[in-house]
């Protein structure tokens, strides 16, 4: 990340020369008959170093590379000094350079392990304490409401970062979550959302959370002060607020102002990015609702993967295989986005977490030195739960014009087995034969074979699967904290390696900035007589 663009660099170059003479050579059928070790060359299995039981198998195999290939994106990393900015991340380094912050979310889940001498870190473990504390007493009934009964629903009210990674985890998670206790989660401006959640609310038994790191988001300001307006018209005293409202803030200046003591605010600091929050305060409605122990678990699964991130060499760390993968289609192949494709129920949001974990991190075009690259940077993030994807968008990841690559994960035993398990060995057959018909296809020779002689030659024609289409593929045990952290850590430091490869700053999010400040000028503008000024025609 000097003054050099990384298209400069001589394994950029060289990737680009290999993939000019040879992508058409890169077919995956001639590359499995050629190499009978292809797997075992391309899979890792990841073992996490604090607790052998989560682990997990990478197989990458149906990938569109050779040794060569790979071993030319290796020192790509290398170029681009990988091994250095990953320290620099860990040690607490302002690497949110434009920002002037530390990036620590590792500090959130490193249970002092680490010494990390920024500011706030020494608090992480009393921040933790307080989330334990409040959670086992709201779980256990102990926390009463202002009439005396314990509190039966929560309200998340927060944005972004501070509400897709809860909605996530919580979703992730439920078979680990107390039934007795249901969380909702409003997000959106959009009056709907917040009057549809109180519609089945009870005032006297629910706990409103409001999560927002900054607390002046326009969004979660307004929907919390619509919620404590309501919760008012029935409670009427303000000093019952205490027992209904908390905060999850880097603010307590804002907090305090909105009404909600300092007791009931649980802290984090500027070091934890939106988007890298769900380990923080922020996460305080997922131990509500799995518990603490279990949201403990998360989080040292996440660290384990941290490690592993941390230590392994750049051949053998899983979020440095995946971050190259995608180089290799994003910048040669001119992929355009990216599938997120979990064969697992539970995990039905995890695509929409790391569409903002992913885009708002990567999706940049000024390099760190303020260049503009002349390279692509992060893909479109996208994706839905197996098999429901395939009844609807896969026609056109199977048969489609654009090379789509993919990740499918699976666990490989359910959480609920039934029907003898059924279902799961259904979903199971679909997970392992979704990437065999990317990667394979079907020639036209067994189309042919298929429909017999009197096929007429567009319907054999439409039959036919090209194929060749890649995909990363991830099985891991059973979906336990433990697990979900490792991969949720997985992902965010492949985007790491990835901002670090672009030479980018994937912890600002200044992109987001110039739509706040026009639809606030608008506002003003909205409640006047006046015609609307100072726009373009359309608006
Ligand atoms: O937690 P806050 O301060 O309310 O912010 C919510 C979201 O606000 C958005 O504007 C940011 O782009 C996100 O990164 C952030 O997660």
């Amino acid at each position: 990340m000097s003054g050099k663009l990384t298209s400069e660099y001589p394994s950029w170059q060289k990737l680009q020369q290999i993939y000019d003479s040879d992508h058409s050579k890169l077919v995956l059928r001639d590359l499995f008959a050629s190499d009978p070790q292809r797997f075992s060359k391309f899979s890792r299995e990841y073992v996490s170093p604090d607790d052998p039981s989560t682990s997990f198998l990478l197989d990458f195999s149906k990938n569109l590379i050779t040794e060569s290939v790979l071993a030319t994106l290796f020192g790509l990393v290398r170029e681009a000094d990988l091994e250095k900015y990953r320290e620099q991340m860990f040690s607490g380094h302002h690497i949110n350079t434009s920002e002037d912050r530390a990036v620590l979310h590792i500090a959130l889940r490193n249970f002092d392990e680490w010494d990390i001498s920024e500011p706030g870190v020494k608090e992480v473990s009393g921040v933790l304490a307080h989330i334990k504390e409040f959670s086992e007493a709201v779980r256990s009934g102990e926390w009463k409401g202002y009439t005396g009964k314990s509190i039966d629903t929560i309200v998340n009210i927060g944005i972004g970062g501070s509400d897709l990674g809860p909605v996530m985890v919580t979703e992730a998670l439920k078979a680990y979550s107390k039934r007795d206790l249901t969380a909702h989660f409003v997000s959106n401006i959009d009056g709907t959302h917040l009057a549809e959640t109180l519609r089945v609310c009870d005032p006297e038994t629910t706990l409103f959370i409001i999560a927002s790191k900054t607390f002046t988001t326009q969004e979660t300001i307004t929907n919390a002060t619509s919620a404590r307006d309501w919760f008012l018209q029935t409670a009427k005293d303000k000093a019952h607020v205490a027992k209904h409202f908390v905060a999850l803030s880097t603010n307590t200046k804002a907090v305090t102002e909105f009404g909600i003591s300092e007791s009931n605010m649980f802290q984090f600091w500027d070091w934890v990015g939106g988007r890298y929050s769900l380990w923080s305060a922020i996460g305080l409605s997922i131990a509500l609702v799995i518990g603490y122990e279990n949201f403990e678990e998360l989080l040292r699964g996440a660290h384990g993967m941290d490690k592993h991130f941390r230590t392994a060499p750049l051949e053998q760390n899983l979020p440095v295989i995946l971050a190259v993968l995608g180089i290799w289609y994003n910048d040669f192949y001119g992929a355009q986005t990216h599938a997120l494709l979990p064969y697992d129920q539970y995990l039905h949001k995890f695509a929409d977490y790391f569409q903002q974990g992913d885009m708002e991190s990567n999706g940049k075009s000024i390099t760190k030195g303020g260049q503009r690259v002349n390279y692509q940077t992060g893909p479109i993030i996208w994706g839905a739960a197996g098999t429901n994807g395939q009844h609807s968008f896969y026609q056109l990841v199977h048969q489609g014009t654009k090379l789509i690559p993919a990740d499918f994960l699976a666990p490989a035993t359910t959480h609920n087995p039934i029907a003898n398990s059924k279902h799961h060995r259904i979903l199971l057959s679909n997970y392992f034969a979704q990437p065999e018909a990317l990667a394979f296809g079907k020639t036209e020779e067994e189309v042919r074979q298929e429909l017999g002689p009197n096929a007429s030659e567009a319907l054999v024609k439409s039959k036919v699967f090209e194929g060749n289409r890649p995909s990363n593929s991830i099985l891991f045990p059973k979906l336990t904290p433990a697990t979900l952290g490792a991969l949720i850590s997985l992902y965010e430091h492949k985007i790491f390696t990835q901002g670090v490869v672009w030479g980018i700053n994937s912890f600002d999010q200044m992109g987001v900035e110039l739509g706040k400040v026009l639809a606030k000028n608008i506002l003003s503008q909205l409640g006047s007589p006046e015609a609307v000024k100072g726009h373009d025609s359309s608006v």
